[in-house]
């Protein structure tokens, strides 16, 4: 987390660049909180926080030129419920949200590491299932859409004492970001959704 040290980050107001920022926002008073998990070009975070402007943003993302490139956009559409991390989702849960502090967060098309070499890679290990419970508020939700029948199948698997119930069905495309344009573009018409909802808490 706090990965950039570039001044461009410092002087954003809508990118989280170091531990100051990060409190500043105050979790504790901020509402209702959503986190987008790897955003890539934001098309869903900038729809969301638009339609829901009384909630937060917090989108995470690991590659700093998307930090920017969405920062800038967020400036054009005058939208000041977004704030982005430049971070690995499992290091930003660990060390800056507290438990029971999230409302919803969401995943689209995570990277499926289809290698079985790479397979350690995947998000939504048990450990990183537990760490999203136990920052979830009860009853609150995650959801993981994915093209990869194997990504949605191995997730399916990992959930098992997670604390979760689940709701797993194939949908139509709808959310309209790069990644699933690029599968429509494929001709992809059948995507794969998880829907979690925290019933137990989990410690983490
Ligand atoms: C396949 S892309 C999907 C992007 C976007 N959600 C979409 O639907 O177009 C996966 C994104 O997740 C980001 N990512 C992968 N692993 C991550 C991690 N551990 N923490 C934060 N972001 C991550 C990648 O940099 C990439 O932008």
């Amino acid at each position: 987390m706090f990965m950039d040290t570039r001044a461009a980050f410092y002087e954003n107001p809508v990118i989280i660049a170091d531990r100051q920022a990060w409190e500043e926002i105050n979790l504790k008073d901020a509402g209702t909180i959503e986190v987008e998990i790897g955003f890539g070009s934001g098309e869903y975070l900038l729809r969301r926080a638009s339609e829901y402007p009384d909630r937060l943003f917090i989108g995470i993302e690991k590659k700093s030129g998307l930090i920017t490139e969405l920062a800038k956009k967020v400036a054009i559409h005058n939208i000041d419920n977004i704030r982005l991390l430049e971070s690995c989702a499992s290091n930003a849960f660990t060390h800056l949200f507290p438990a029971c502090s999230l409302s919803r967060a969401y995943s689209l098309f995570p990277d499926p590491w289809p290698k079985r070499r790479h397979i350690k890679y995947r998000l939504f290990s048990p450990q990183y299932l537990r760490l999203l419970n136990n920052r979830l508020i009860s009853g609150c939700e995650a959801l993981i859409v994915t093209d990869s029948k194997d990504y949605y199948n191995w997730v399916l698997k990992q959930l098992p004492g997670t604390g979760f119930e689940v709701e797993n069905s194939t949908i139509p495309a709808q959310f309209d970001t790069r990644f699933e344009r690029k599968w429509l573009e494929q001709d992809f018409r059948t995507f794969f959704r998880i829907l979690l909802r925290k019933t137990e808490h989990i410690e983490a």
